[in-house]
């Protein structure tokens, strides 16, 4: 039988978790604080955002949120990231893609510091995070939580044929990366395959863990596959569909048919979203302590 993993009920776990670890942050006189900054006209993003701020505070995590408007100048979020920045209360800071055409996203990611970058996206811990397990400050939150996932269900990297779909910043390079470092969650042999790649399926079909982050919806199918792997999808696509708000969720894998091939699958939603939602509290809870010296165990 095919095992359906359970994103929101490991997400829930490591929450729960975590709470521990805040209660002796604020013990020692420190609540964990978690700033967002939404400067968008992504429909999502708003979504999304809220999401983040509502498991703030179901933590006890002090969740600020800052919104600017799509056409104010970029130096207002300069401004902004600098004052949160200067900020005793804030821990951890996310400053939320896609951002508006007048802001360079990168620019933006390096003017976070990094003790508070979340996100993992400044170049400095990007950096940390590839020099190895014991340079590294954060890891980003969605190849984290798939890293939880994978674990979680007993998922055997070391050894294993991974192939990660997907070349983004945010995701694939990082995962790729994380999938092939000499450690526990680690030593996979690690393909990493794009929009340039020549033959997609003779790789999916050779790998014992796919993980697909290409942004296009039901891209992978079950023919792609090889039988008994395990298939993580980290697509969240809206497509129009007769539902109450106009659209449904479908993930980067055909899960139907993939689900037939695969021994253990995530869906869309339920699966990697909420773990990424979670490794981004138990980032914050890394980056208040590592900013208070007060010690803390985190799941
Ligand atoms: N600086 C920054 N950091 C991010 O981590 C970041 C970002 N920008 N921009 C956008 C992407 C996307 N992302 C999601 C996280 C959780 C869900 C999530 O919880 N999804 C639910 C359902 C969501 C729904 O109902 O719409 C699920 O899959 O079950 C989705 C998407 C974080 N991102």
């Amino acid at each position: 039988m095919t095992e359906v993993i359970d994103g929101n009920a490991v997400a829930a776990e490591i929450r729960e978790d975590l709470s521990d670890a805040i209660s002796t942050l604020e013990q020692a006189g420190t609540v964990p604080g978690l700033a967002t900054v939404l400067m968008s006209d992504d429909p999502a993003s708003e979504t999304y955002v809220s999401m983040k701020q509502r498991d703030c505070e179901e933590v006890g995590i002090n969740g600020i949120h800052v919104e600017l408007d799509n056409d104010a100048p970029a130096d207002e979020l300069y401004e902004t990231i600098a004052d949160l920045n200067a900020d005793d209360e804030v821990h951890g800071i996310l400053v939320q893609s896609p951002l508006v055409e007048q802001v360079n996203e990168r620019e933006a990611f390096r003017a976070v510091a990094p003790e508070k970058d979340v996100d993992c996206f400044h170049p400095e811990n990007v950096g940390r995070m590839v020099a190895g397990p014991s340079h590294a400050r954060f890891k980003p939150c969605t190849p984290h939580g798939i890293l939880k996932l994978l674990d979680h269900y007993d998922v055997e990297t070391e050894g294993a044929e991974a192939v990660v779909v997907g070349r983004s910043n945010i995701v694939g390079k990082p995962m790729a990366n994380l999938l092939a470092q000499n450690d526990a969650t680690g030593n996979a042999t690690v393909t990493v395959c794009h929009s340039r790649t020549e033959d997609l399926e003779a790789h999916t079909k050779n790998a014992d863990i796919v993980v697909a982050a290409v942004g296009v919806p039901e891209f992978i199918d079950g023919t792609m596959l090889k039988e008994g792997a395990t298939v993580i999808d980290v697509g969240i696509n809206r497509v129009d569909a007769e539902t109450e708000k106009g659209y449904k969720l479908v993930g980067d894998v055909e899960f139907a048919s993939a689900r037939e091939v695969a021994d253990t699958i995530t869906p869309v939603p339920g699966g990697v979203g909420p773990m990424t939602r979670a490794m981004l509290l138990w980032n914050t809870v890394k980056a208040a302590s590592e900013q208070t010296g007060v010690d803390v165990d985190l799941p």
